[in-house]
């Protein structure tokens, strides 16, 4: 072997351990760069979790170390130590202060006495989740020690006092709503809940439609943190209508809309409570009553309706066809209790089914959220995108629904709208084509079952951010129904009447009879609601009709 090679060699030698020795040490530097971020990642987490205060109580019969920190409490029974000297391993209790509304300083009092009396401890009173639900619990840590007490209750109410939660709301009450016990549920299972949590209350009880719009159209909305609703979905519908008609007002812009910055705490008392199903997954006042303490808010797409031009509300969902003939047929019968109304009028709607002639166009929805300027631009020319992006059909329909929330609901616990998101800005279309009556019963039956509602060849679903329906039919439903049963006095005044055949809607719950072109529009996010997202309701009842 030659010298050159041998040289060669060792240079390709020294050259490779020069490599590894750099490789070594990059490694090394990533590790120790790792290392520090783990260590201040650490820091910062100690940092939050600091104790803040560390005491004895007794909870239960046994005494705790409990320790406060920014975010918990725990506590861990305090054990003798055993003969052995073994560690006596115990689960540390918790509760996360996100989930405390209220601590109170605990006293034994006197008999016939409404304040004093030595003091016992603390308690607080937490939100505790079993399912969709939240139920209140009360932990009571106990220690005779006023200074004690005092230090630690004092302590906890600063810390709740840095969430962002409601601290005075407008409620309106509707007493009229479904059983009519809109103002026993309220008094019953939210007005203890907010007085606990200290959250102060200006109750109007409304005396008739149109009372909410007017008070909220008025009052001083800036005193206040949130705005309550006690009722059914029309009572949701007209103060979700107020909140951003009152939005647009104070904002100089009565023709767009704008995002109302209030929040609307929903408190069912009506018999399907679609809205508050949606952002609780359970039609239950405490729960409701919970989130709007906690300060639990969602942002929620809503839908503006048009007709000629002029603005018929907004809301959340509209059903043309079906579900508005059927609502209609509803409404005729208000003195039936409220579920034989209902299955009264699916039964002969079903049994009288027939399509609508219409024009349906829409405009697809694009992946990324529009923002709502972009649509306000939008809303003063609704072809404004160019007619090209527009999808136009024209044919017979059974059924057309758009849906900007999911509309969950015990009857429906995945939904009418299972594919609609509450805030991804855009709204789900459901136009179901003719076809036979048997066919429109599995349709709808799959509804109530699992899934598979929509893979029928007569049924197409869009997510969409627009929809316009014509109908071209000269015959209304006020002609249809006057033919039908000759029942003209028993009809129930729809929101908006009008002069020709009209045709009847039912928008979130309501019916409203309109004679021509509808253009509904979807906007992100225009109102906030308490409550969060949830994929399914809690289902408590099914319907047997069909
Ligand atoms: N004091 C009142 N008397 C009559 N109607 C009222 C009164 N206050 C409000 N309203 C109107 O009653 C309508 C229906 O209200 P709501 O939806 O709460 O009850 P509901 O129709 O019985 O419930 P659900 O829609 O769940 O069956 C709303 O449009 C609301 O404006």
């Amino acid at each position: 072997m030659s010298e050159v090679e041998d040289d060669l060699r060792e240079e390709s030698t020294k050259r490779t351990n020069r490599e590894k020795r750099s490789m070594r040490k990059s490694r090394e530097k990533r590790e120790q760069e790792r290392q520090q971020q783990q260590v201040e990642e650490e820091e910062e987490d100690e940092q939050s979790e600091c104790v803040v205060l560390r005491g004895i109580f007794q909870l239960g019969k046994k005494s705790h170390d409990v320790l406060l920190t920014q975010t918990r409490m725990t506590w861990t029974p305090i054990t003798p130590e055993t003969p052995t000297g073994e560690p006596c391993i115990q689960q540390p209790g918790v509760v996360l202060l996100q989930d405390v509304f209220a601590v109170k300083v605990k006293r034994r009092r006197a008999a016939g006495k409404q304040s004093g009396g030595p003091v016992l401890g603390v308690a607080l009173f937490c939100a505790q989740r079993k399912g969709r639900r939240l139920e209140e619990e009360t932990l009571h840590f106990h220690n005779a020690s006023s200074e004690h007490t005092h230090t630690w209750y004092n302590k906890i109410k600063e810390l709740l006092t840095g969430f962002s939660r409601p601290r005075y709301v407008k409620v309106f009450i509707n007493p009229s709503s479904h059983k009519k016990e809109s103002v026993h549920i309220y008094r019953e299972h939210v007005a203890p809940l907010f007085k606990m949590a200290d959250v102060c209350t200006d109750i109007t009880v409304t005396e008739k439609k149109g009372h909410a719009l007017s008070v909220m159209k008025e009052c001083k909305l800036d005193e206040y943190d949130g705005v309550v609703c006690v009722g059914g979905d029309g009572s949701v519908a007209e103060l979700c209508h107020a909140m951003v008609l009152r939005a647009q007002l104070d904002a100089g812009s009565p023709e767009e809309p704008v995002k109302q910055a209030l929040p609307l705490g929903i408190i069912p008392a009506g018999s399907t409570d679609v809205v508050s199903c949606s952002v609780h997954g359970v039609r239950d006042a405490v729960t409701a009553a919970l989130h709007i303490i906690l300060g639990h808010t969602q942002q929620v797409d809503m839908c503006s309706f048009w007709s000629l031009g002029q603005l018929v509300r907004f809301g959340f969902s509209a059903m043309f066809g079906f579900g508005g003939r059927s609502l209609a047929r509803a409404e005729k019968k208000r003195w039936m209790p409220s579920g034989r109304r209902r299955e009264y009028a699916l039964v002969k709607t079903l049994a009288r089914l027939r399509p609508e002639d219409c024009q349906l166009s829409f405009l697809p929805a694009k992946t990324s959220n529009k923002n709502l300027c972009e649509h306000r631009n939008q809303e003063q020319d609704p072809d404004s995108e160019g007619e090209e992006s527009w999808t136009t059909n024209q044919g017979l329909y059974l059924s057309i629904s758009i849906m900007s929330i999911p509309c969950l609901s015990p009857h429906v616990p995945r939904g009418l709208a299972p594919n609609s998101r509450l805030a991804n800005g855009s709204a789900s279309l459901i136009a179901v084509g003719n076809t036979s009556r048997s066919e429109f019963i599995k349709h709808l039956k799959r509804y109530n079952s699992s899934s598979g509602q929509f893979s029928f060849s007569f049924v197409e679903t869009h997510d969409v951010s627009a929809a316009r329906i014509r109908p071209q039919s000269v015959i209304g439903w006020s002609e249809e129904e006057s033919e039908e049963d000759g029942d003209s006095n028993s009809r129930s005044s729809p929101i908006i009447q009008s002069e020709g055949a009209a045709f009847p809607w039912n928008i979130d719950g309501e019916l409203v009879e309109i004679a021509h072109e509808v253009l509904i529009r979807v906007h992100p996010q225009l109102i906030t609601l308490y409550g969060e997202e949830v994929d399914e309701a809690e289902s408590t009842v099914s319907c047997s009709c069909i």
